[in-house]
């Protein structure tokens, strides 16, 4: 983590730098100053209370929320004007709260949607290692709307992969995803990450899976980012217990 954050000293760029980035909603300042940075090869969480502005975070990188001031840069290419569709085209997948598959068909025609033109035979390969990795093979044939919830993020998360993404988002990915589960799913970003040099920025809630999953944590507090550092910063920080209320981080 330190080693990616020093390349900027050594003039790499960034998989995605967020810059000065607000969203107003009428009056009302969702995200005020964002500024976020995932290197390559890096797991990046945000975490933060309800109502911190990490949804409204997502949806504006992902372009379904129009920023009011900010830039987005995805390696090197601003994003914030393009349209949901190109962001994914250029390399920004995500995954949702609630996993988004089409019910009616299968779990591996939702996979195969997943896989890019400009990526097929890589496409390929990295749904069948995250198909094996995530434990999903016996799903393939079913029907999505046959899937349990924990199922269905499990099987979003390969779809996400299928794409060779160069920076992954992912909405709480372990929400719903059984406890014995979990260790597949870290296990499976660090490989695809190996694998392929992606980045990861996360939305999670459960703190077990963001201490040992990520490089470095971004808190969210009331639409502005209040401390950033790697786990063991982040678990002492008085300012982030305070905007806890003294629930357990
Ligand atoms: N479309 C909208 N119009 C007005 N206010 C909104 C809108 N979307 C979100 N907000 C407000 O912005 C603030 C941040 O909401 P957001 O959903 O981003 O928080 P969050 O950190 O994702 O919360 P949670 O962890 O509960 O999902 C909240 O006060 C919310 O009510």
């Amino acid at each position: 983590m330190t080693s990616n954050r020093a390349k900027e000293q050594a003039g790499a760029s960034a998989d995605l730098r967020v810059s000065d980035l607000d969203v107003r909603f009428g009056d009302f300042k969702a995200l005020e100053g964002i500024a976020i940075e995932v290197w390559p090869g890096e797991i990046v969480g945000v975490i933060g209370p309800n109502g911190a502005g990490k949804s409204t975070l997502v949806n504006a990188l992902t372009g379904v929320v129009a920023p009011t001031a900010g830039t987005i840069e995805l390696c090197g290419r601003a994003l914030q004007r393009e349209r949901p569709n190109a962001r994914a085209k250029l390399g920004l997948l995500r995954t949702f709260q609630t996993a988004e598959l089409f019910g009616s068909l299968s779990v591996n025609d939702n996979i195969s949607l997943g896989i890019r033109r400009a990526v097929a035979e890589r496409g390929r390969d990295a749904a069948r290692i995250a198909i094996e990795r995530l434990g999903v093979g016996p799903l393939v044939g079913l029907k999505a709307d046959d899937l349990s919830g924990g199922e269905r993020k499990l099987v979003e998360l390969v779809r996400s992969v299928a794409g060779v993404p160069d920076l992954l988002l992912l909405d709480e990915p372990v929400a719903g995803v059984p406890v014995h589960d979990r260790q597949r799913v870290i296990e499976l970003l660090r490989d695809h990450i190996a694998r392929t040099g992606a980045s990861t920025l996360l939305i999670e809630h459960d703190m077990e899976f963001i201490s040992g999953i990520c490089d470095w944590i971004y808190v969210m507090a009331a639409g502005e980012i209040i401390a950033s550092g790697p786990w063991a910063a982040i678990s002492t920080n008085e300012v982030v217990l305070e905007a806890y209320l003294g629930s357990s981080v």
